[in-house]
């Protein structure tokens, strides 16, 4: 392995010990209050009211909350895929249906319980709204450390944008990526909104056309 190798990856654990410090300090009603901003945001994006399949995660601890997202969406008909976190890190995916779909799962996490469609259920997602401890202006974004969202975005369609939601404290200049690390294609913080990083990306436009209105 490089030195530059080490460097990032020794960077990476320190800023994910640092922001997941900040979000346990965060308040009740801090987190209520984000998780409104997060759900009114993306509820008004023309081109998500027509996405027939959005995947969310659902949201726990000190994330940005997405549990008013992932009702309102479903709530609204849009058919919601949640992650369920395999063994080996590698995420299943298996649809909200109410909040008795979810269960306590392992890590502190609310998972559903319905049928399993398998790793490649991504591919049938119009968007996929994704956790994340930071994200930097060029939109490369700092997970929990396992690789699961490196590896599940790669099952996405190529038309298929991906979303990843911070406080606002956590949208950064800079987050140390490694080779395998993918930009996502817009974050979503409580307080700025919805940002897009290249809105000439293949992701973009079209979308009422392709998804039939
Ligand atoms: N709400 C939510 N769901 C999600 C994710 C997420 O980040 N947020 N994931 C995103 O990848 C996947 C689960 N990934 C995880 C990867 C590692 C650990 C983990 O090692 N947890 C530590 C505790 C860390 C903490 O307290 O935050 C542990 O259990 O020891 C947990 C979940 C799928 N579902
Ligand atoms: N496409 C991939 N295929 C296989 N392994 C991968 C892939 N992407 C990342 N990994 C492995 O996952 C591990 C964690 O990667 P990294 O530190 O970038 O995770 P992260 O982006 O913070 O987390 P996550 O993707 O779960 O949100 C690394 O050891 C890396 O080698």
């Amino acid at each position: 392995m490089s030195d530059q190798g080490d460097r990032d990856r020794s960077a990476k654990r320190e800023l994910r010990r640092r922001v997941l410090a900040e979000r346990r300090a965060r308040g009740a009603s801090e987190r209520a209050r984000a998780g409104s901003a997060v759900r009114d945001a993306l509820m008004a994006v023309p081109w998500l009211s027509m996405a027939g399949t959005v995947a969310c995660y659902y949201s726990v601890g000190g994330e940005p909350d997405t549990r008013g997202l992932v009702t309102a969406l479903w709530k609204r008909g849009t058919y919601v895929l949640l992650p369920v976190f395999l063994p080996g890190g590698d995420l299943d995916w298996a649809s909200f249906d109410g909040p008795d779909s979810l269960a306590e799962a392992g890590h502190g996490l609310m998972e559903p319980t319905g049928p399993r469609y398998g790793p490649g259920a991504l591919a049938r997602a119009d968007a996929v709204v994704c956790p994340a401890l930071a994200v930097d202006r060029a939109g490369m974004r700092l997970g929990r450390g396992a690789g699961c969202y490196d590896r599940a975005l790669a099952a996405k369609g190529p038309h298929t944008p991906a979303i990843a939601v911070v406080h606002d404290e956590e949208w950064v200049e800079r987050v140390p990526a490694e080779p395998h690390d993918r930009p996502v294609d817009a974050v979503l913080t409580p307080g700025g909104g919805l940002h897009v990083f290249d809105p000439a990306s293949p992701v973009w436009p079209d979308r009422g056309d392709r998804h039939g209105g």
